[in-house]
């Protein structure tokens, strides 16, 4: 019964297969070749109809009949078919369908790409047209230049637009052919107007230069033969010979008279290299040329960005100098470092949102060390928490001194996203963190750090941190180039980016939730990021590609072809709320995933960030710290703490609400964090979420866990077409990959990935074995189609 319906589905999806024109290569030189010849034949049947059109007219409308003898040089069919394409068709432009004709045979015989011999027939059909009906005008002298078609056309457009109209419509016809095949422009002419002119005007001088020659030729027998005495007498090469300017004009003669002279020396042949263009490179510019570059964002086209009203404006926005505080705290610092006898030469405040920092010139022959020691006694004489002593400030010959201000100023997001900084940055993954002491917007590139880790105790910024994060990314970049795994097991900080799902985030295919807050999930979606990682350095491979940045600029260009399974790769940023809950919980099967995307997925364009508010070593381990270069420290309880995240001490005495510091390796910079409220979020994805989205979030590759492998039951019934071809060319590569169904079968990765996947429910191929390619459990065709057929039956 079973074996019934399969038939019968069979059948009628047969029925609707278009026929497949793979030829052999037998085939393909047979239909070649059958074309060339055909084209041939009409060429020369053609070429002697022009001579002998008038002898042959009279039996060409007796074809069938064979006693007439044609005079044509391929006889009675030649004169019949040159007839029918010559006088009752296009006249002597139907040579061109010879030519195309002749031209077919060749790209089938050879293989060659079909696309291109498309475009020679329309262009060849449309020149045939134009020729014709060019033609048509002189019908009345020479009946078959035009043919009747020609004849026809150009009269239909002469009762309609008369003589001139039809010149007109044919020039414009000309023109057309001339920008768009030709690729014409009024530049071509200006320039080829320029060039003749410049050509004229060369000419006439070269004629006037001959002259002044042929006048210094007169001249230059005398003058050698003065030269000639003189060189008798004087020996010396280097001899300043210092003639008449007429003998400078005719130097060139004599350095050819001198490499004449050195005949047996030997003579360097220069090979002129051909520049490599490749056949692809070809092709790509022409499809660029054609459609322009390729456009990731067209898909969502109209897909606008949120305006910048959506993000709130501050009251307590904007640096406001109080002379009275900076007064105050100069005076006690210079009076604290009195009392311990360190004098100052000069001292100069920079006021920052948060913190004022002065910088302070010590008199010659005082210690840094000391000032540095002294750093809890002045904190004490100023009585401000969050003293930071920077001795001596890098780069400068100053001790720094970093003072909270006593009212901090609010940094708001819309003031470092309306700046001109972020929005004139063309960095790959631009984040607006906030701003620097000298109240400068600081802005860094996500793609470069390549990967961020977020510290601080509770309550001190880092949700805000990660909000001004995403929101930094989403006012910079279109939903085709960014999209955010997010994990939140807090379940309540990132779920209001549960509404632009379908615009900007990226999910497992099974999992209902983008965002997700299950411990389990989480390890299944990084290991999901591994095999994305996987296969993305499996598609930059191919395309001998050394990162993403230059990978999609080569698919942007066309020269990457989307039927090899390429495709415009989005960037994708993994951010995770509270680690140290997943480590708690989940421990190495979350460490593992993390430090492999950590230390390979820079080039290929997966950035981590990774917040917590517990920076102990058993979660921050040393193998995730060497591979976050990039750290924020928000305000932490310790020092130790603080060491934890950025190996040095100076998160203790930050004053919170998002004032932190910021590494990337090298300097700190205290930064205040632009701060961004729930409600503007809330706007934002509002504004977002109520567009045109994707019909579903990005997808990342299926992950199957050891112990879950039941998810792979798929229906007979549901398999892909090329399920059985696909089965034999795994089975005789003995090679299980993805990548071979892609090349062989022509197909895009993620198709050829639901194949492998069926192949392993069918129990054809393995399991993954992560970049191993996995393993073929048929040995041989017969035993697989014997497995085929019974599974059927
Ligand atoms: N950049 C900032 N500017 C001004 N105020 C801020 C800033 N960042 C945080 N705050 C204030 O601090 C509060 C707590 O911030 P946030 O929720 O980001 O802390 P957190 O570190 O994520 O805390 P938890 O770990 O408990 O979630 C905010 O509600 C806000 O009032």
């Amino acid at each position: 019964m079973a074996k019934k319906t399969g038939t019968k589905k069979e059948t009628s999806a047969s029925k609707f297969k278009l026929p497949s024109f793979k030829l052999s290569s037998q085939q393909k030189l047979i239909f070649g070749s059958l074309f060339m010849l055909l084209g041939a034949l009409m060429f020369i049947s053609f070429l002697s109809y022009l001579f002998t059109n008038k002898i042959d007219q009279s039996i060409v409308n007796e074809f069938p009949n064979r006693t007439p003898e044609a005079q044509n040089w391929t006889s009675l069919l030649g004169a019949w078919i040159s007839d029918i394409f010559i006088t009752k068709g296009f006249g002597i432009a139907a040579f061109i369908i010879a030519g195309l004709i002749i031209l077919t045979g060749i790209y089938i015989a050879l293989d060659i790409n079909k696309s291109k011999l498309r475009s020679h027939w329309i262009w060849g059909l449309l020149t045939v047209v134009w020729l014709s009906t060019f033609f048509g005008f002189f019908a009345h002298h020479i009946g078959f230049l035009g043919g009747v078609i020609g004849y026809e056309s150009n009269q239909l457009l002469q009762d309609y637009t008369g003589k001139i109209g039809t010149v007109f419509i044919l020039l414009f016809g000309l023109i057309v052919f001339a920008a768009i095949k030709l690729k014409f422009t009024a530049e071509t002419f200006v320039n080829w107007f320029k060039r003749s002119k410049r050509a004229i005007s060369e000419d006439f001088k070269n004629n006037e230069e001959e002259t002044v020659v042929a006048f210094d030729n007169n001249l230059s027998d005398e003058a050698q033969q003065i030269k000639e005495a003189y060189l008798k007498n004087n020996t010396e090469e280097d001899t300043n010979f210092d003639l008449e300017p007429e003998i400078k004009v005719a130097k060139p003669k004599t350095e050819t008279a001198k490499n004449e002279g050195n005949d047996n020396e030997l003579s360097i042949e220069i090979e002129a290299i051909k520049e490599e263009t490749s056949e692809t490179d070809n092709l790509a510019s022409k499809l660029v040329e054609d459609f322009g570059q390729f456009d990731p964002t067209l898909e969502l086209s109209n897909f606008k960005f949120p305006p910048i009203d959506l993000l709130k404006k501050y009251d307590t926005e904007g640096i406001t100098i109080n002379q009275d505080e900076l007064e105050e705290n100069k005076n006690k610092i210079v009076e604290t470092l009195s009392n311990y006898k360190i004098g100052i030469d000069s001292i100069k405040a920079t006021i920052g949102p948060t913190v004022t920092l002065y910088e302070i010139v010590p008199e010659a022959g005082v210690r840094i060390s000391k000032i540095k020691n002294l750093e809890d006694d002045i904190a004490l004489s100023l009585s401000a928490l969050g003293i930071r002593i920077i001795a001596p400030i890098p780069g400068k010959g100053t001790i720094g001194i970093e003072v909270p201000n006593k009212k901090p100023t609010i940094v708001s997001m819309r003031s470092v996203i309306a700046s001109q900084k972020f929005q004139k940055s063309d960095m790959a993954l631009p984040i607006a963190l906030g701003k620097t002491i000298s109240n400068e917007t600081f802005v860094v590139d996500l793609a470069k750090m390549p990967h961020m880790l977020m510290a601080g105790a509770t309550g001190q910024g880092k949700s805000v941190g990660l909000n001004a994060v995403l929101t930094s990314l989403i006012y910079k970049k279109h939903p085709a180039e960014v999209k955010f795994v997010l994990v939140d097991p807090k379940k309540v900080e990132l779920t209001l980016y549960n509404k632009i799902e379908r615009h900007y985030l990226a999910k497992l295919p099974d999992s209902e939730e983008a965002i997700i807050t299950d411990n389990n999930k989480v390890i299944n979606t990084l290991n999901s990021l591994c095999i994305e990682m996987d296969n993305r350095y499996e598609m930059l491979k191919n395309a001998s590609c050394r990162n993403i940045a230059e990978y999609n600029a080569k698919f942007k260009a066309r020269k990457l072809n989307p039927n090899d399974g390429h495709a415009f790769l989005p960037y994708i940023v993994l951010v995770v709320d509270e680690f140290a809950d997943l480590i708690m919980t989940a421990g190495k099967e979350v460490e593992t995933p993390i430090a492999r995307l950590a230390q390979l997925a820079r080039a290929i364009g997966i950035h981590l960030i990774i917040a917590t508010q517990r920076p102990s070593v058993n979660v921050i381990t040393g193998i995730i710290k060497a591979n976050f270069p990039a750290r924020i420290a928000f305000r932490v309880t310790s020092k130790i703490d603080s060491r934890t995240i950025l190996d040095n001490s100076g998160a203790d005495q930050l004053i919170g609400r998002g004032d932190m510091l910021f590494t990337q390796g090298n300097d700190m910079i205290r930064l205040q964090c632009a701060f961004v409220d729930t409600p503007e979020i809330e706007e934002i994805t509002d504004f977002i979420g109520s567009q045109k989205a994707y019909p579903d979030a990005h997808l990342l590759p299926e992950y199957v866990g050891e112990e879950s492998g039941t998810s792979l039951d798929i229906d007979i019934a549901d398999r892909d077409q090329l399920f059985r071809e696909a089965a034999e060319i795994i089975v005789t590569a003995q090679q299980g990959s993805a990548s071979l169904l892609q090349r062989k079968l022509k197909l895009g990765y993620n198709r050829a990935g639901r194949i492998i996947d069926q192949l392993e429910a069918a129990g054809i191929v393995g399991p993954f074995e992560g970049s191993k390619a996995r393993q073929v459990l048929f040995t041989d065709l017969a035993s697989l189609h014997q497995f085929l057929d019974n599974e059927t039956a």
